[in-house]
């Protein structure tokens, strides 16, 4: 039986915007420890939110190249249950750090052209899901949350991968079903197209992507 979609909320900081997304059906919820982003938490806020979360729904912790000491200082102090890679690690870091902290681990992949579509099966033989993102553009400061879409005609004609995986990029309300009737994905992600100014989530666009995702 096919279990329907599945949602991920990226970005949440506040108990209202983590209840608001579990509210609407979002399946895993994405704190993000990158600094520099408008979606920040800190480990003692992302402890105190992911208390919020309800059972069976993932906490997903975000981090961008991170060392062994923030990572065991993160996984100490916030009970998560996956792990999104969200910078420059090489499928031996991904290796590591799923062996090391024994949480599943999501690694996510820029996409921009058939070039990039090589890093699916490496990593695959590394990583428990992947994410597929659109790449960021040269001069932007954050690797992820930028709200562009990449050109989902490279996935229509994929081959089997082996692991599970995520479509994200530019994703909205508007478009989310058709990225999903396009590319055949089982799982999207979402995080500026659910917020009304950089870092703050709105309730109604939540509900409203999750209901178009689970549309198509
Ligand atoms: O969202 C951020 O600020 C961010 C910063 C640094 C690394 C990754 C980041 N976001 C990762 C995500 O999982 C986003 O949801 C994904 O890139 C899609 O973002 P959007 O295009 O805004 O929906």
């Amino acid at each position: 039986m096919d279990a329907g979609i599945r949602i991920k909320v990226c970005g949440l900081r506040t108990a209202a915007d983590v209840l608001s997304a579990a509210d609407a059906g979002a399946t895993y919820l994405g704190f993000n420890f990158f600094p520099k982003s408008p979606r920040y938490v800190n480990f003692d806020e992302a402890g105190d939110l992911a208390v919020d979360v309800p059972v069976g729904v993932a906490k997903v912790g975000l981090v961008v190249n991170a060392d062994n000491a923030l990572l065991d200082a993160l996984t100490d102090r916030v009970p998560l249950d996956m792990l999104q890679l969200h910078g420059s690690e090489t499928p031996e870091r991904v290796a590591e750090i799923r062996a090391r902290y024994g949480l599943p681990v999501m690694k996510v992949l820029g996409i921009s052209g058939t070039a990039d579509m090589d890093a699916i099966d490496v990593y695959s033989a590394v990583a428990d899901q992947l994410m597929l993102d659109a790449k960021p553009p040269k001069d932007a400061v954050l690797p992820g949350g930028n709200g562009i879409s990449f050109d989902w005609s490279l996935l229509s004609g994929r081959k089997y991968w082996t692991k599970p995986w995520m479509l994200a990029g530019g994703l909205n309300a508007e478009n989310v079903a058709e990225a999903i009737m396009r590319t055949g994905t089982k799982q999207v992600d979402v995080a500026s197209g659910v917020e009304s100014a950089p870092g703050i989530k709105d309730a109604n666009l939540m509900k409203a992507f999750c209901a178009a995702a689970r549309s198509a």
